[in-house]
């Protein structure tokens, strides 16, 4: 970098403001050029950006914001100089879209596809998952198999994120040496989090894995006032080009409305949300219309105040979730399937056949699929067809499920029109 002169920069500077210029006046009057950066940007598509993506950044950035183009100079030298001296500088591309929402300069109201996703886990965990094949209570046993990951539905739901290739910021509170191994596990998998610290000890939840799965679940830490004022602090950030996803259970010191709260503010910032929440809970943030709403059958049970002993029982209780002001509405029936209700349809996908592995995180992995298609498409069928494929493929995987095992049940998924 020191070899580059002043005056080489000022020329370089100059020419990058001159070409600027046509690209600038391109997006004041035409929509058309957005569709090139959607297609470079969306990193769907895009895994890393190379040299020539970092050096092409400032005409790509100078669509947004006039100054933007000075951010971007930055690293087309960056990119110029590591070429000079025979180095690939390659950057994760959502590490430099957290880095552009940082900066606000990646806000162009046109650009309504350069979202960033959400999620909000309160109350995270690390999920230690063990498998014990014949398990007598009061006895001592040795382990067959561990699994020890970092949960909590709103982690589960980014993992599966990056799963489909859709990068998303995970928010939420974490503490003490469990919070540190969430923070670094999401690290390790490339996950972007910008968790707010709290002093309180982030929880580990147990599932026994035998005949019968069991789960111990904690309740979680308490956060102060001043560590919740320091969360909604970064909760200011998000804006009407991204889409937050709520999901799991809050923190034991957080007010009853602590969710309503916060949707409250993001109906009204215009944001839209998903949520995958219950109970009270759930019924307070229907009338703020989420794009999608995720309860399991024993949920919408909960929620009307009845047991269902088939799933065809449910139908008249999803339609009502959506009467009640859902966009979408996702009932998940484990082993029999699960349902969609929409202001149109009701939409059957009948269960795919395999071993089942471990179910944890099956209905989170539904919520993503879900978000990640329609935030892309706008298609509910289409989205429903990749949740069923997510969820089956979680269900089928020891851990969170992979690209190439949603691929396969995305295959098979199949749709039956109910009404
Ligand atoms: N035994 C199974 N066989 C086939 N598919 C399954 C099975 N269990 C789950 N699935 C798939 O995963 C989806 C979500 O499962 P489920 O209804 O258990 O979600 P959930 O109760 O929200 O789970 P979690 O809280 O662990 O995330 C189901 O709708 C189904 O598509
Ligand atoms: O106690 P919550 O917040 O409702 O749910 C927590 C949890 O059960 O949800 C995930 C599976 O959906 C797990 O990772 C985690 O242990």
């Amino acid at each position: 970098m020191a070899s580059i002169k002043t005056g080489t920069l000022l020329k370089d500077m100059f020419f990058l403001m001159l070409f600027s210029i046509p690209f600038s006046l391109s997006s004041m009057f035409s929509v058309k050029f957005s569709s090139v950066i959607r297609s470079f940007f969306l990193p769907v598509r895009i895994l890393y950006l190379s040299n020539l993506d970092l050096f092409m950044m400032p005409f790509i950035l100078a669509q947004f914001r006039p100054f933007s183009c000075v951010y971007a100079y930055g690293f087309s030298v960056l990119a110029r100089v590591s070429a000079q001296k025979g180095y690939l500088l390659s950057l994760p591309a959502d590490r430099v879209i957290l880095w552009l929402n940082a900066k606000r300069i990646a806000c162009h109201p046109r650009l309504e596809e350069l979202y960033m996703i959400y999620t909000i886990t309160l109350n995270p965990t690390i999920d230690y998952i063990v498998t014990v094949p014949r398990l007598t209570l009061g006895q001592s046993h040795h382990m067959q198999d561990e699994l020890i990951t970092p949960g909590g539905k709103g982690i589960m739901v980014s993992r599966v994120l990056k799963a489909l290739g859709i990068p998303s910021i995970a928010l939420g509170f974490r503490g003490g040496f469990t919070g540190d191994f969430v923070r670094e596990y999401m690290e390790e998998l490339n996950i972007l989090n910008q968790f707010t610290v709290i002093k309180e000890r982030t929880r580990i939840n147990l599932v026994l894995k035998s005949d019968q799965d069991t789960e111990i679940s904690d309740y979680g830490p308490n956060a102060t006032e001043e560590e919740v004022a320091r969360f909604l602090k970064g909760f200011e950030d998000i804006s009407t080009q991204d889409f937050v996803v709520m999901s799991g259970s809050k923190l034991p010191s957080m007010p009853k409305d602590f969710y309503e709260q916060l949707i409250r503010s993001l109906h009204e910032e215009g944001v839209p949300f998903a949520c995958d929440i219950t109970k009270d809970e759930l019924r307070n943030s229907l009338q703020y219309h989420p794009l999608v709403v995720k309860p399991n059958q024993k949920e919408v049970g909960e929620f009307f105040g009845r047991t269902f002993t088939t799933w065809q029982e449910v139908i008249p209780y999803g339609k009502q979730l959506v009467e009640l002001g859902a966009q979408n509405a996702i009932v998940s029936l484990g082993g029999d399937g699960a349902l969609l209700f929409t202001a149109q349809e009701v939409i059957y996908a009948p269960p795919l056949s395999g071993e089942v592995a471990n179910p944890v995180g099956s209905g989170d992995s539904m919520v993503a699929g879900f978000v990640g298609t329609f935030i892309r498409t706008g298609d509910p069928l289409e989205a429903f067809r990749v949740a069923v494929a997510c969820g089956t493929a979680t269900a089928f995987s020891p851990d969170i499920a992979t690209a190439d095992e949603i691929e396969v049940q995305l295959a098979r998924v199949v749709l039956e029109k109910i009404e």
